[in-house]
């Protein structure tokens, strides 16, 4: 594969019935990588050595250096990893902090289990995974009791570097690094997060298919008080036109990440990512941010802005009726045939 990775658009890769523009790969010195983050627009940043201490994290480092705890690994039956967030079933009878009606957990189908398991268990399972088995996905993130050497390596990150942007972009505090250990195929689905993340890579590569804020009409998101909130509704693969019609309007970008890529994931901003070939399994470490400070606002608000106020009427709609599904019904009383 060529360092400008251009020849991953000849490989076998999943076809979408959207198009799809390159994100930009850029070395990290490069000036324009920091006005590209300044604007909040994904780039790829080479050369950085953000996470070059863990070089060396294949399996079997891991499994020898990751200590005796217990990991969090989500189990699917299918390639699909789609986040459920279990504490909303306990929020949903209290959407902010207001009681609403009880909704049985059993109303959501989980496409993913979550379970426990040490690393030892876990790259077993990986090493002898054939296809048809049920996939895993290692999700944990990192702390003190991640094992003496791996944490000595997590130490050696290039920390000044990266708290550098941090600093730079205003960014608020870092609340973790999630560690990602999966099988060459698996998906996370679309979706975004409320936090700025400069994703690293470290073992394998990934498929990251990014859709700006702006394009939320097209993605539909679950409701803020559903488990599966901040996740698209839409199966990109196989999507469902007569439920989401303006699906057909989606555009994005996309880049294929390898060891030593940093991609920078913009908050608000959506992202569908898969572990591709021609490794059997990928190591990822993102680093989280909370967003800044907001400063002066400038009008007209940009989409992660709008993005924002949605989900703000969304739970405030949701607390003054104390029942989510009022709110779809007082919103379309709102705004049909008067806006
Ligand atoms: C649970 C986090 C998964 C990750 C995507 C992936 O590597 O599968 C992601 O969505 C992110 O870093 O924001
Ligand atoms: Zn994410």
């Amino acid at each position: 594969m060529t360092t400008d990775n251009t020849d991953w658009h000849q490989h076998d890769f999943k076809k979408y019935s959207f198009p799809l523009g390159d994100i930009p790969r850029l070395h990290h010195t490069d000036p324009q990588v920091d006005e590209l983050i300044k604007k909040k627009q994904p780039v790829v940043l080479t050369g950085s050595n953000l996470v070059g201490a863990a070089s060396k994290w294949d399996l079997d480092y891991l499994e020898k250096n990751m200590g005796n705890g217990e990991f969090t690994v989500f189990i699917s039956e299918t390639d699909k990893f789609k986040f459920f967030d279990e504490k909303k079933l306990v929020e949903i009878r209290s959407v902010a902090g207001v009681h609403v009606k009880d909704r049985p957990a059993k109303e959501y189908p989980r496409p993913a289990k979550s379970t426990t398991m040490k690393i030892q268990e876990f790259a077993r399972r990986l090493r002898e995974w054939k296809s048809g088995d049920e996939r895993l996905y290692l999700q944990q993130a990192l702390n003190s009791s991640s094992g003496a050497s791996v944490v000595q390596d997590f130490i050696r990150f290039r920390w000044d570097w990266v708290t550098a942007k941090q600093k730079l972009h205003n960014w608020g505090k870092l609340t973790y690094n999630l560690l990602l250990i999966g099988l060459e195929g698996n998906v996370t689905p679309c979706h975004y997060d409320e936090q700025e993340n400069l994703f690293a890579q470290i073992h394998g590569h990934k498929r990251c298919i990014l859709f700006p804020p702006e394009q939320f009409e097209c993605l539909y998101p679950h409701p803020v008080w559903h488990p599966h909130d901040r996740q698209s509704q839409v199966d990109l693969e196989n999507p469902d036109l007569s439920r989401f019609p303006k699906m057909t309007n989606l555009h994005g970008v996309q880049t294929v990440v390898g060891p030593g890529d940093v991609l920078y994931i913009p908050i608000y901003w959506w992202h569908h990512i898969e572990s591709v070939k021609p490794a059997k399994y990928s190591v990822s470490l993102n680093f989280w941010y909370k967003a800044g400070p907001v400063g002066q606002v400038e009008y007209p608000i940009k989409g992660y802005q709008k993005v924002a106020i949605m989900r703000n009427v969304e739970k405030m709609l949701a607390e003054a009726m104390q029942d989510p599904e009022e709110v779809g019904t007082l919103l379309k009383t709102l705004v049909l045939g008067r806006f």
